[in-house]
């Protein structure tokens, strides 16, 4: 769906960079863990530690529904999926090993698309 922004040479896509980076993040290897919300009967305390769950379905989900009016919405959801990884898995763990090379992944595609 495009953006609703008019330039003058009609409407600008602004949110295409990040349809482009999820893409990425999904395609990473080290993306399984990240994939589908975490499931609460496997992991019963999960819930109680971590108050706002994020994952890369979700993400894709509210990109597509026009839910991240800016970039830095939809950056703070990716964030959050590598914030609560860090919060409940150890570094040395399978899980939290991925997290990092997510995350590392993910600000290095960021400052290469937006340089800021
Ligand atoms: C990101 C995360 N944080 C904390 C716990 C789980 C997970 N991921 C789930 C998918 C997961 C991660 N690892 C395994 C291993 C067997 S089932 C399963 C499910």
């Amino acid at each position: 769906e495009e953006n609703k922004a008019e330039g003058d040479s009609g409407t600008v896509d602004v949110m295409a960079p990040c349809r482009q980076l999820l893409t990425e993040l999904e395609q990473h290897e080290a993306a399984w863990p990240f994939q589908m919300p975490v499931n609460g009967r496997r992991f019963p305390t999960y819930h109680k530690v971590i108050v706002q769950p994020m994952d890369l379905h979700t993400v894709k989900e509210r990109l597509e529904s026009d839910r991240y009016k800016t970039r830095d919405d939809f950056c703070a959801d990716v964030r959050l999926i590598f914030s609560n990884c860090d919060l409940f898995n150890e570094d040395d763990s399978p899980v939290g090993e991925a997290g990092h090379a997510m995350h590392t992944f993910f600000e290095e595609r960021v400052t290469q698309l937006w340089g800021d």
